[in-house]
């Protein structure tokens, strides 16, 4: 890289607009969507769609709800021409979508675009050429007016072509392409020479459409430069002002929104940001935001992994796992306060709140996505996130200070692994840690009358069964007397928690107890039945047999 930079490219020049109104505007509704999937999206590509997967792209975004589809450019290829007349002569067109398809301003290749438009009952024939500095002096050779010249000329064809054409409904669109690139008023210039050739009304509009072809600035210069146009192009009245971003700074996305906010009525764009070199503007990515502020953008996502599987077989190309909304980690969080957080804001959630959720800006299953990513577990990971797994897949409520004990078991099984754990390595590590997979369900009678319960049966201490009696104030005093008798071990109980189960872990009760063993150990054991008081004295029984005795402790015991 250049110690000075400055010495070879140039800074973005601003735009004079010192009345600018844009950042004061609020997107508060949908503009019309133009999914160019099909030509910018598909010129793009390695290999280029062949027409069964453009037939496939086609009925995605018809299904998805765009009424605005660039579907090619007929005179490019054979297949382009072919699948424009496919869709026309199969009536694949529904009533309420309109195609588009693109030419350049060149006399043969119009005339071939028309052609293939040939009994189409309504289109949008996009006309483009180059007006930047660099395309007219080095690419086109060309003066400013040999510039209006071609785009006029190339404006009377279409209308000329049109008039043969009376049965289909006809919409033009113009871009000049590098407007992002191009002095503002020299685009006015080109712009209102077109639309006086083609005589837009009100009832009747043309499409002017503005594309950052390449991205160089920030996106709010271009916003400048589009509230600028809007406010002087001739004929606004009888236009539907469209942008077209390209994401070559990485800012397609903020450079449509605020191109939104300073009057733009239209977007183009397409599925995830495929697109030329860093790609098209990401439609889905625009939507979705404008979702989660509580405006629909009319394009439905609610299957947006089934869209994510058309767009990469029809693409061949994958999309990132980070990829805003629709990635595979985009709803997942690994690391420790993250879980936290999102463990505590689904708890306290009731229905019909409004979504305030950290770390996850939108429902997962808004979009037909679940739950089940959205906390995953590896050595970034803290008590929140295990619990929430647990008790989301086990249905299991660990107290709190059993969250803390059990986390620290799981971060020394990933520090010797490195890797994630799932819910049910989890689960698994759980059940060894408290014996719940090696317990025996206790065999016991109770008895008693007038506060004192009696408890007798057969037991595991220390790995042996043996049959132990004792009596206290409930089952679980009595049983804890029991066993500190026969273990010659002192037992207190701390804490104890107990609930039913709900899902997956295929006992209907658990119990929690925090013992004190030897006044040396403060441990938990828990137990696992389908009756509390079972699962109560299999807590205490593992709790007990994972209070490591000191080397005195054993030698006395024995
Ligand atoms: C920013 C965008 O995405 S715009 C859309 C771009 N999309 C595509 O190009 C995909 C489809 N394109 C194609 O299939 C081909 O490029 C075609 C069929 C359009 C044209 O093919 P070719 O005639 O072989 O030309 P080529 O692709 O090399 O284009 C460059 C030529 O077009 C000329 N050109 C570009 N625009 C115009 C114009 N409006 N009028 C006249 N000539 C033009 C260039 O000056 C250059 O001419 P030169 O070879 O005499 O120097
Ligand atoms: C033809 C125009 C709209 C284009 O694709 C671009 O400039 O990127």
């Amino acid at each position: 890289m250049l110690q000075n930079p400055a010495s070879k490219y140039r800074a973005f020049p601003p735009v004079r607009l010192v009345d600018r109104t844009w950042p004061d505007a609020v997107i508060s509704q949908p503009p019309v969507w133009c999914s160019v999937d099909l030509r910018d999206g598909n010129q793009a590509l390695i290999e280029p769609m062949d027409i069964a997967r453009k037939m496939r792209m086609f009925e995605q975004l018809v299904a998805i709800g765009f009424k605005e589809i660039e579907v090619g450019f007929p005179s490019a290829s054979q297949v382009e021409f072919d699948f424009m007349r496919k869709l026309i002569e199969e009536n694949r067109i529904p009533d309420d979508v309109t195609v588009q398809v693109l030419t350049q301003a060149r006399e043969p290749l119009v005339r071939r675009t028309f052609e293939a438009l040939a009994g189409v009952p309504r289109a949008i024939v996009h006309l483009y050429n180059a007006t930047a500095p660099v395309m007219r002096q080095v690419v086109l050779n060309m003066s400013e007016d040999e510039i209006v010249e071609l785009a006029c000329s190339n404006a009377q064809l279409f209308k000329d072509i049109a008039a043969d054409y009376p049965e289909t409904d006809w919409t033009f669109q113009y871009s000049p392409e590098m407007y992002s690139d191009t002095e503002l008023a020299f685009s006015k210039r080109v712009i209102d020479a077109v639309t006086a050739v083609w005589q837009p009304t009100p009832e009747k509009k043309c499409i002017i459409n503005l594309p950052t072809t390449v991205e160089h600035s920030t996106p709010n210069l271009f916003a400048d430069m589009v509230e600028w146009t809007h406010r002087h192009i001739e004929r606004r009245d009888s236009i539907v002002l469209s942008v077209h971003p390209h994401n070559d700074r990485g800012t397609g996305t903020a450079t449509a929104e605020l191109a939104l906010m300073a009057g733009a009525d239209r977007l183009e764009g397409c599925l995830f940001g495929n697109g030329e070199r860093t790609g098209n503007l990401d439609v889905v990515n625009v939507a979705l935001n404008m979702y989660i502020q509580g405006v629909h953008p009319g394009l439905d996502f609610s299957q947006i992994d089934d869209i994510r599987a058309t767009v990469e077989y029809c693409n061949q190309l994958p999309v990132h796992p980070r990829h805003p909304y629709v990635g595979d980690l985009v709803y997942t969080s690994f690391s420790g306060s993250h879980q936290d957080a999102i463990k505590k804001a689904f708890s306290a959630r009731q229905e019909g709140d409004i979504w305030d959720m950290p770390y996850l800006p939108i429902d997962p299953k808004d979009l037909g996505r679940s739950y089940e990513a959205v906390i995953r577990v590896n050595s970034q990971s803290g008590k929140g996130g295990i619990a929430y797994l647990l008790e989301s897949e086990y249905g299991l409520q660990l107290p709190r200070r059993l969250q803390i004990e059990f986390s620290q078991v799981v971060q020394r099984e990933m520090d010797a692994s490195g890797k994630e754990l799932t819910a049910l390595d989890l689960w698994n590590l759980f059940q060894r840690e408290y014996g719940i997979d090696s317990a025996r369900t206790p065999q016991y009678r109770l008895s008693g009358a007038s506060g004192t319960v009696a408890i007798s049966g057969e037991f595991c201490v220390d790995g042996e069964m043996r049959s132990l009696s004792g009596e206290g104030t409930g089952p679980i005093d009595a049983f804890v007397g029991a066993l500190a008798e026969a273990s010659g071990r002192s037992i207190r109980v701390l804490d104890y928690a107990e609930h039913a189960v709900s899902a997956g872990a295929n006992a209907q009760a658990a119990a929690y107890v925090e013992l004190r063993v030897d006044d040396t150990h403060v441990v938990y054991g828990v137990g696992m039945d389908a009756n509390i008081v079972s699962a109560s004295i299999s807590a205490i029984v593992s709790g007990l047999a994972r209070a490591p005795r000191t080397q005195m402790e054993a030698v006395a015991a024995v």
